[in-house]
């Protein structure tokens, strides 16, 4: 770190350091903590805008509560930069997001600064009310929890489940409402307008002003003077914005909203508040990528810039490409929903809250009336998918492998048991790269194919994802979950015209002599590759798609295991109750005991952050490990032979 450019913050080896600048000091700090954030993260891509818009809350929370006792739980985590930098990590910050480097979100194996381990939204509030009547019972009263929620993390049912406790128990949490009016896209809803109407509500805003200092002046004292204030408040807010607070309604105290951006102003609500005893709401107006200029003309772009940058410029510095590439998956689906919904017009797309991650904005844009972003909220997302598919509509309900975590219970109990034709379209599956544990999308196989009525596949390609999502929607098939991966696929000429795939068909692509690949979804394309390099080397390893997992192709199956002494299975999923899992219970049951089983697939633990190549590399799922897994196991099918 060049400790000219940064003076003060060079000698912030942690909050106590932090602590001991004079309050004059303490915009310069930001200015500083500002630009290491722009000038890191332009020459190591991660997110951008959050951790720009929070910069002074950032300074003023570790400035006022006494770190790491006190304890921030940071909502999503993708805006805690500064904390990380500010909390002993800034020698370091070149390495985050990287192969071995620190997380890109908070995590409590990585400092006892991170109260929480986060990536996942709305989970801050009833985290806190659980660190807070923990205190309690321990008696740690004098400790402190804060949950730093943003405006669109607040949407999601998590955080008003832990609001709603949070309000009956009284116990001494203060939740900051980070609101800068977006998401990752702009934020939508109720909730979010509700938010513009009072951060906006000039009238009220100013007669409150005026009457405190009136208040002031009368000197109002003793222990009912914040009472008084609060109930005054709340009259005036009634009165005027002719709605009671949603968080006052709630019985827990409202206080804002306030300007996030001045570091002076914070410090001195945030003691106060620290001294309040119950729940209590600081409702803080941001900026998302403040101090940037392209980053807050173009937030969602900036949310996480996906590639280096000039930091002075703002340009994006592209690597050309000298040969034409295969879309992104995402992008075949957002163009192939809306070739599909011309042809059906009862086709419908809902995504909560990823447009643009999951590029369903392609149909918001064409089709504005029949794609709908319902905020973070995934459990909603696939209720709101079987309200409309029992009504006679066919819904895409398109969300990331590992948001849908969240909504189990509502594709089993209000998609599966009714037998509804909603069409899950599982962004992410698979490890996703530099997010890191939190959103590799490797349980969806194993969870989903428990579900009674559900189809679920996984195409190897851009074609085939195509010709899923068309057989999908016709007529009758019933909950059908679709998933596929980060990235790009392998077919520049995907644009084909739409064939039917047959439900559980998979397909051979190759025909060895003594073990055979059986892979599902992309990662098939570098097995396709590894059987050429073997068969150059003179082994001939046979090779199957197996684009359903449920239901599997017995037909096929029991022809594989008629001519193979030995399988491998790869999958880009939980080792534990997916592919391999579905083969050997299919093998247990019709008795085919003698043939050599591996299963390749993410072992049973978590996998940490870093490029996708390097983490597939690391649990042996890299074209390497297929070549040496097939040698070996077709040298223990000719000793087992030889034995025999
Ligand atoms: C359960 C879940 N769904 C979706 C996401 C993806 N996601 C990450 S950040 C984000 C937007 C969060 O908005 P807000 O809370 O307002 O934070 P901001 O980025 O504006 O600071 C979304 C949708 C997620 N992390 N977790
Ligand atoms: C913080 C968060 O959950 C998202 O911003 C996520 O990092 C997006 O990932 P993609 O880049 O794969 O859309
Ligand atoms: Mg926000």
């Amino acid at each position: 770190m060049e400790e000219a450019a940064y003076p003060l913050l060079s000698k912030i080896n942690s909050p106590h350091d932090l602590r001991r600048l004079s309050e004059s000091e303490l915009t310069q700090i930001c200015q500083e903590l500002r630009d290491f954030i722009i000038d890191a993260v332009s020459c190591n891509p991660a997110h951008f805008g959050a951790s720009l818009g929070v910069v002074e809350l950032t300074v003023a929370l570790h400035y006022i509560f006494s770190t790491p006792d006190d304890k921030l739980v940071w909502d999503v985590g993708h805006q805690a930069y500064g904390h990380k930098i500010l909390t002993g990590r800034r020698d370091n910050f070149h390495t985050n997001r990287k192969y071995k480097g620190i997380s890109g979100f908070p995590n409590i194996f990585e400092s006892e600064y991170d109260a929480f381990t986060v990536g996942h939204s709305s989970t801050s509030i009833s985290a806190a009310l659980g660190m807070a009547i923990a205190f309690k019972k321990q008696r740690l009263q004098h400790r402190h929890a804060v949950a730093i929620i943003g405006d669109g993390a607040m949407t999601a049912g998590l955080a008003f489940e832990g609001l709603n406790n949070l309000a009956a128990s009284q116990a001494n949490v203060l939740v900051i409402l980070n609101d800068n009016n977006m998401a990752i896209d702009p934020n939508v809803g109720g909730l979010s307008e509700y938010l513009v109407d009072i951060a906006t509500s000039k009238t009220y805003n100013k007669v409150r002003r005026e009457l405190l200092k009136g208040l002031g002046k009368l000197k109002i004292t003793g222990p009912r003077s914040r009472e008084m204030i609060v109930k005054i408040n709340n009259s005036i807010k009634a009165l005027l914005t002719r709605q009671t607070n949603i968080f006052e309604g709630l019985n827990v105290r409202y206080f804002g909203p306030v300007d996030g951006h001045d570091v002076m102003h914070l410090t001195s609500i945030l003691s106060d508040l620290k001294e309040l005893p119950g729940p209590k709401v600081l409702h803080v107006i941001t900026k998302k990528g403040k101090g940037f200029k392209l980053a807050e003309e173009n937030q969602t772009a900036w949310h996480a810039p996906g590639g280096k940058f000039d930091k002075t410029t703002g340009q994006m510095i592209d690597i050309p490409s000298l040969h034409p590439k295969p879309p992104r998956f995402q992008d075949v689906f957002g163009h192939t929903i809306v070739e599909l919904a011309r042809l059906n017009e009862k086709i419908v797309g809902i995504t909560p809250a990823m447009p643009t991650g999951c590029s369903l904005n392609i149909m918001m844009e064409q089709m504005p009336d029949r794609a709908f972003d319902v905020g973070i909220a995934e459990q909603h997302a696939v209720t709101f998918s079987a309200g409309l598919a029992i009504s006679g509509m066919v819904p895409f309900c398109n969300i990331y492998s590992s948001f849908m975590q969240r909504a189990f219970d509502q594709v089993i109990h209000d998609v599966a048991l009714q037998n509804l034709n909603v069409v899950f379209c599982l962004d992410r599956g698979g490890l996703v790269g530099a997010d890191g544990a939190t959103h590799h999308g490797v349980y969806d196989l194993s969870f989903l194919r428990s579900v009674p009525n559900l189809i679920l596949a996984s195409p190897m390609d851009e074609v085939e994802l195509r010709n899923l999502m068309y057989t999908a929607q016709l007529p009758n098939q019933g909950p059908f979950a679709i998933r596929y991966p980060r990235g790009i696929g392998s077919i520049v000429e995907w644009q084909k015209p739409f064939e039917e795939i047959k439900i559980g068909s998979g397909r051979m692509l190759k025909e060895g002599d003594q073990i055979a690949f059986i892979s599902t979804g992309p990662i098939g394309a570098k097995v396709a590759r590894v059987c050429n390099q073997l068969e150059k080397e003179g082994l001939l390893v046979g090779h199957y798609d197996m684009r359903f997992i449920k239901p599997l192709d017995e037909e096929l199956l029991k022809s594989i295991c008629q001519r193979y002494k030995g399988l491998i299975t790869i999958e880009d999923g939980a080792i534990i109750g997916g592919l391999g899992s579905a083969v050997l219970e299919f093998m247990a049951e019709e008795g085919y005991n003698n043939i050599l089983v591996k299963r390749l697939g993410v072992p049973d633990r978590f996998v940490e952050h870093g490029s996708q190549i390097e983490l597939y590399r690391e649990i042996g799922l890299d074209m390497e490990n297929m070549r040496r897994q097939a040698n070996l196991l077709n040298e223990q099918c000719v000793l087992r032979c030889i034995r025999e």
